[in-house]
């Protein structure tokens, strides 16, 4: 099968005075997404991260939009999770669950959690079967540019060290080519064991979400915004995002004081 050859990614950079705006924001930005995918496709996948985005997500559980989107029609993902049990503290599910999932009628089996009784690498492999079988189904498109399976909306996270996902620069996992998901045993962010999205279903995204809050990411945003990487070093995997469609950076004042 041949794929059309990628379009440039649209960037767009906002920059909030505090977090509350960002969260405030994002929201707004997550709602009207919602309201646009289900009209035009009749569902809105949705791919969630761990750390401090879920809470960055809060004020979409409340009112209005806790009344005024057709939760009945979101599909949820996890970009990356932590191989534990669902039940455990480090669990991106756990961390979920009891932020945003508990709070808004979304179908239990509309939500994609991990199959947490199986190894890092029998996890990887089930969570990239059964979003095969939702192709399969039709139920979640494949991009035509890319060939991957296309979700409207990646929330994602960054760590200091320019993560995304579970994909580090000092792992060779973010160079995987062909994998839809894949699998870490030795996460240099605490839980070692992990599955994550590769980079070419992450850049099959229609919208990516860069949530980025607090002082201690400034330099990072600053190299992925593309003003401040070392000449001749490898790039960190957060300037390795594109998505299909928009890439909106959502920064507070802080994140965004050495752009
Ligand atoms: O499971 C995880 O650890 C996350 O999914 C990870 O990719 C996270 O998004 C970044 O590490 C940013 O984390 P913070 O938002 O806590 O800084």
């Amino acid at each position: 099968m041949a794929f059309a050859s990628p379009a440039k990614t649209q960037t767009k950079v906002l920059k909030f005075d505090t977090e509350e705006d960002v969260a405030v924001a994002l929201a707004k930005y997550t709602a009207d997404l919602s309201e646009k995918y289900i009209n035009e496709k009749g569902s809105f996948s949705v791919v969630l991260s761990g750390g401090t985005l879920i809470d960055t997500l809060r004020k979409l559980v409340e009112s209005p939009y806790k009344q005024s989107v057709d939760w009945s029609k979101w599909l949820i993902f996890w970009v990356d999770e932590r191989v534990v049990p669902l039940d455990h503290e480090d669990s991106n599910y756990l961390l979920a669950s009891r932020g945003f999932l508990s709070k808004v009628p979304i179908p239990p089996s509309n939500v994609y959690a991990i199959n947490d009784k199986k190894s890092p690498e029998g996890a990887a492999d089930d969570y990239e079967d059964r979003l095969k079988d939702l192709v399969s189904r039709k139920i979640l498109p494949i991009s035509n540019i890319s060939g991957f399976p296309k979700f409207d909306l990646m929330l994602l996270g960054m760590g200091p060290d320019g993560h995304v996902a579970s994909l580090f620069p000092s792992r060779h996992h973010r160079y995987e080519k062909e994998r839809w998901v894949t699998f870490i045993t030795d996460s240099p962010k605490p839980p070692p064991p992990r599955i994550t999205f590769t980079f070419p279903v992450i850049n099959s995204a229609s919208e990516i979400a860069m949530v980025i809050t607090g002082a201690d990411l400034a330099e990072t945003t600053k190299m992925a915004l593309g003003n401040g990487q070392i000449p001749g070093s490898t790039p960190l995997p957060c300037t390795e995002v594109s998505a299909e469609g928009e890439l909106a950076w959502f920064l507070d004042k802080d994140a965004a004081s050495k752009l």
